[in-house]
């Protein structure tokens, strides 16, 4: 029998970098958008471990570093209408949706104990965080709405908050950044804008705040790319709110505002986390 889980896709606007040895501690800081669009993931125990996504044989070391962790191999089969390395946080969803969905199996499984939410979160987390793809998208995508990670890190170290808004938003891709490159990289001044950032919106928690913080950040941290900033531009001009998604070229507007600057957008919502 297979089980399965539904993960939404999450987009930083903006976040500080803390790492830690332990993979439980390291993590961001930040604020993001737990979006409709998101990842189905279907698990099975299995003899021997395969990973495809929408049909398609991957290697993913998080969703690897889930099944070690459970020390069981499983068929893990993922479809999401989202691109990888975009900035959706597809990796972490792929790595939570395999703890949730696998954990289904406990009470058959001679392998498999029960575990809590908590213990699934932080087992998928630090299989993020070890695979270098991600810092902060399990926990935001565990918590679902609009996530503001205070404190970084899993359950128990990790602090989470949220704005109530429930905004419609848009999309579109001009194609990946390579996420662990830029986190192996110098990440100083990008913690130095993101901690800003959230500074300023606890000043002001609106979603308003959010984007105009979260576009502060794109450029001060030095990862706005020329389509990405132009399409930024012309979205204000039409009168809406857009940033950039952390760590992809993809830029995301609040309600039509991409579809009313002329571009073809996909819309979604913000929406609750990540369930089975
Ligand atoms: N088609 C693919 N393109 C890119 N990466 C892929 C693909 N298939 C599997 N992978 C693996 O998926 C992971 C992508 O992680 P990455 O952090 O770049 O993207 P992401 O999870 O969508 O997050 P981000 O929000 O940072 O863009 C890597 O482990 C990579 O090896
Ligand atoms: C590092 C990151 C931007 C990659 O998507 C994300 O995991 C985050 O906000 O920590």
């Amino acid at each position: 029998m297979t089980e399965r889980a539904f993960v939404p896709g999450h987009v930083t606007g903006f976040f500080s970098a803390h790492p830690n040895d332990d993979p439980l501690v390291a993590g961001s800081r930040g604020a993001g958008l737990a979006l409709s669009d998101g990842v189905q993931v279907a698990a099975t125990p299995a003899e021997e471990t395969t990973l495809a996504v929408n049909g398609e044989r991957v290697e993913m070391a998080a969703v690897a570093n889930v099944l070690d962790g459970f020390a069981v191999d499983a068929r893990v089969e993922c479809e999401t209408v989202l691109p990888v390395s975009a900035g959706f946080g597809v990796s972490g969803a792929c790595a939570l949706g395999t703890a949730l969905a696998l954990d289904a199996h406990a009470p058959d499984h001679p392998d498999l104990t029960p575990r809590t939410e908590n213990e699934l979160v932080a087992l998928a987390h630090a299989a993020e965080v070890e695979a270098g793809t991600g810092l902060g998208d399990v926990v935001g995508q565990a918590r679902g709405g609009v996530p503001l990670r205070l404190e970084p890190g899993a359950p128990p170290h990790g602090r989470l908050d949220g704005l109530p808004a429930r905004p419609e938003v848009e999309y579109v891709t001009f194609g990946g950044l390579d996420t662990a490159e830029i986190l192996t990289g110098d990440t100083a001044a990008l913690t130095r804008a993101g901690e800003a950032a959230l500074d300023r919106l606890l000043d002001d928690p609106s979603a308003g705040t959010f984007m105009a913080a979260s576009r502060t950040f794109a450029r001060e941290a030095g990862l706005l790319t020329d389509r990405v900033a132009t399409t930024i531009e012309d979205v204000q001009d039409a009168g809406g709110e857009a940033a950039m998604a952390m760590l992809g070229r993809t830029v995301f507007a609040l309600g039509s505002g991409l579809s009313d600057a002329g571009y073809d957008a996909r819309r979604c919502s913000v929406t609750s986390g990540a369930r089975r």
